[in-house]
């Protein structure tokens, strides 16, 4: 018997579940394949006693529908940047790429398929690097990879997010109200954009165009002054006024990143300092968008990356990451899949249209 090992890396989205049915399901068609599931990322393996379980049809059975994974997963022990708590409870980043590599030969699995972000993809390519026969399955729900058209989660947290705006429009309208929705997006204020649009907001805030508050104030003032008493905000939580700097926390011990959100709150009194009349509400949607059952959109790409991805295990085409590029499912280089981001370009169509439509992006 052949042996795949599956893993989730990184924040969870919507769809994972259904990457690792898909897997399951295509590999058990070949008869002669064991599935197992590394349980948090590669700490399934470090880990003593390891976790690993196997994937029976009993335990995929269904779960596409599920939210989450049922893997678990981390996004913070990078087996090549291992966060340790030293006695004076500093954290010191170690390499345990070595040791990784060890212990996965011990088990003897033909194929590993790394469900994950930019980060977790970074990992595959300095394990294929050292031999290791691994394939990438992109998951963001920012969609900030560049080497895919689209990746699964992103149209549930669009779908979420503009549900949620709904909601806040006809509360607005009823109290004459400014909201302020904040969605997630880091670097790539793709959520925000589609929203925007979906939802039909006045003002989309992104990380990729900084806004100026004064030209806010006064398109806000004028949705008072032209009859309409009501204006709705969609912003990133990576956005960023002219000059000024995102909001953030410090992150989790061993994060690779600072913790975002508030930007709502602080948006809020930049526009009251500039002197906006108009009542404001903030509401910050948070993980609420990673949460929850994929839309049916999210389920299928999903379902067939896992296809994809087995077949390229089958086929021994390691140091590959599943791709959705031009309406086909395709595979790209690890080294091509973590090269660069996907962030909205000014002049993207997108941007372009929801201009045409009055959409102020604060520029
Ligand atoms: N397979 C993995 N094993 C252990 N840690 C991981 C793994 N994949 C990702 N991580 C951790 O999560 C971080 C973020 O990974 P990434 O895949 O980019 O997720 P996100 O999309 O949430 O940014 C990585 O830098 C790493 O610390
Ligand atoms: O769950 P955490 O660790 O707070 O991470 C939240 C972050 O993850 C993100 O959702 C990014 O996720 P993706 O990497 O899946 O795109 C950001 O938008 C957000 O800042
Ligand atoms: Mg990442």
């Amino acid at each position: 018997m052949k042996k795949i090992l599956i893993l989730t890396g990184g924040g969870d989205c919507p769809g994972l579940n259904a990457v690792i049915r898909g897997i399951a399901k295509r590999a058990r068609k070949e008869k002669d394949w064991e599935i197992y599931g590394s349980i948090e990322a590669f700490n399934g393996v470090l880990n003593e006693p390891q976790e690993i379980i196997k994937l029976t049809s009993r335990k995929t059975a269904g779960i596409h529908i599920k939210g989450g994974t049922i893997l678990k997963t981390t996004n913070k022990d990078s087996p090549i940047n291992f966060p340790v708590t030293q006695p004076d409870g500093t954290i010191k980043f170690e390499d345990r790429s070595d040791e990784l590599i060890k212990k996965l030969k011990a088990l003897h699995f033909d194929a590993i398929i790394n469900i994950g972000g930019d980060g977790s993809q970074k990992i595959s390519k300095v394990l294929f690097d050292k031999g290791v026969p691994i394939i990438g399955v992109p998951k963001t729900i920012d969609n900030d990879l560049s080497a895919t058209d689209v990746t699964f989660g992103f149209q549930t947290a669009v779908q979420i997010a503009t549900d949620s705006f709904d909601r806040l429009v006809t509360t607005a309208e009823s109290h004459h109200r400014c909201m302020i929705m904040e969605v997630m997006g880091r670097d790539a204020g793709w959520i925000a954009l589609h929203t925007a649009i979906a939802g039909g907001a006045e003002i989309c805030l992104i990380p990729e165009i900084p806004y100026d508050i004064q030209k806010l104030a006064k398109r806000v003032s004028m949705r008072y002054k032209n009859g309409k008493g009501f204006c709705n905000i969609v912003i990133a939580e990576g956005s960023k006024p002219k000059n000024g700097t995102i909001v953030s926390q410090k992150g989790d011990k061993g994060s690779e990143h600072v913790r975002l959100g508030g930007v709502a709150y602080q948006l809020s009194q930049q526009l009251k300092d500039a002197g906006c009349k108009a009542e404001i509400r903030e509401t910050v949607l948070g993980h609420t968008q990673r949460g929850g059952t994929p839309v049916a959109y999210d389920r299928i790409l999903a379902t067939l990356y896992g296809v994809k991805a087995f077949e390229l295990a089958l086929e021994k085409k390691f140091g590959q990451m599943v791709a959705f590029k031009n309406n086909e499912i395709v595979s790209v280089s690890l080294e091509k899949a973590t090269q660069s981001y996907n962030v909205v370009n000014k002049n993207n169509y997108l941007v372009k249209a929801a201009k045409g439509m009055g959409i102020s992006f604060g520029d």
